[in-house]
């Protein structure tokens, strides 16, 4: 039997255990029509690009509903890892995990919605998850092209199958990313590859992936969510915090003010604990003047 790594309303209790699986209990979230929320108990979401007949290309409605889904996640506390895949596989067997915006509705100016508006909504989507206070693991069941290929180069891992392929093409199909498309791709493989990758617009295996650093691990298809888990799992036994605050340093060093901020958040969520901050806060309200001698200008 074939396992699908993604299937709506998967219920893994009735599935057979492959060797070597391991499978976590998924309990599906909210009412979308383009992507699947699911959150497991102990820890891990899973969020899905539901559209495998269109590779899980992604038009506004597919980003405005993956916004929405990694916004609740970034409000859960329970949840500290994120599997970020695509539905499949398509019903001519291939597999997708996302292959950019959707060429039939784009529009002058951006993909245009029902409202007819031109959206390119996918970089607030980038944004959300590069500032998330938890990990985002791309599974990448297949085809990463694109703006695809970009949302999984934006995660924090890639996990990938061995059938999986990567590459970008808006140099043949009128479209860049000069944002973290170009300058981030940049410094995971290095200026070099990152100027082929977009001059040429070749597609690379996952292994010259693997090779040249742009991904973490290869798993054969049937277990790539099985390998997410597992990781997911190896990353939440480890403190909440030193992660988080890891994940920012990471960001602080490519993404400017913007990233200083997120760390710098951080810092402060730590401060508010401390009763030297407490202080301050309680001498305000109690209209006096704060008492700091308690605090140590410590080395
Ligand atoms: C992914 C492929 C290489 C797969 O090839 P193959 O297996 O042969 O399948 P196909 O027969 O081509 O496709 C099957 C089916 O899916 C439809 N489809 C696939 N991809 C798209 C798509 N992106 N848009 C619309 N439809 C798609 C295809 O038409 C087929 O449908 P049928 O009805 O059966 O004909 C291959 O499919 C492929 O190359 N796809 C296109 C990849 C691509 O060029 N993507 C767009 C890149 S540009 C982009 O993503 C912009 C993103 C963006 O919004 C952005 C904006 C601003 C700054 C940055 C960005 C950013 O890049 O993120």
């Amino acid at each position: 039997m074939t396992l699908k790594p993604i299937t709506p309303n998967n219920n893994n209790m009735s599935r057979r255990v492959l060797p070597g699986e391991i499978i976590t209990s998924w309990v599906s979230v909210g009412e979308y029509k383009d992507i699947l929320l699911d959150k497991s108990t102990e820890g891990i979401a899973r969020v899905a690009i539901n559209r495998p007949e269109k590779r899980n290309a992604f038009r506004p409605q597919t980003i405005s509903e993956l916004c929405d889904a990694f916004i609740r996640i970034r409000e859960d506390p329970k949840i500290g890892v994120v599997l970020f895949t695509g539905v499949g596989p398509s019903k001519d067997g291939k597999f997708a995990f996302c292959s950019g915006g959707d060429q039939a509705i784009r529009g002058s100016g951006g993909y245009l919605g029902d409202d007819g508006i031109p959206r390119l909504n996918v970089l607030d989507l980038q944004r959300i998850i590069r500032s998330l206070p938890k990990v985002v693991i791309a599974l990448v069941p297949g085809f990463a092209i694109g703006g695809g290929h970009v949302l999984h180069l934006i995660c924090d891992l890639s996990l990938a199958a061995d059938n999986a392929i990567f590459g970008q093409t808006g140099p043949k199909v009128g479209s860049f990313d000069a944002g973290f498309g170009s300058s981030y791709l940049a410094r995971v493989v290095g200026q070099k590859k990152a100027r082929e990758i977009w001059f040429l617009c070749r597609k690379y295996g996952a292994k010259e992936a693997l090779d040249m650093g742009l991904i973490n691990a290869i798993s054969p298809i049937n277990l790539l969510e099985s390998e997410g888990v597992k990781w997911a799992r190896e990353i939440l036994q480890n403190s909440p915090t030193a992660i988080k605050c890891l994940k920012f340093s990471f960001n602080a060093d490519t993404d400017g003010l913007a990233g200083i901020q997120e760390l710098a958040g951080q810092a402060t969520h730590l401060f508010y604990t401390t009763d030297e901050s407490k202080e301050g806060r309680n001498a305000f309200m109690e209209k006096r003047d704060p008492d700091f001698s308690e605090s140590k200008w410590l080395p």
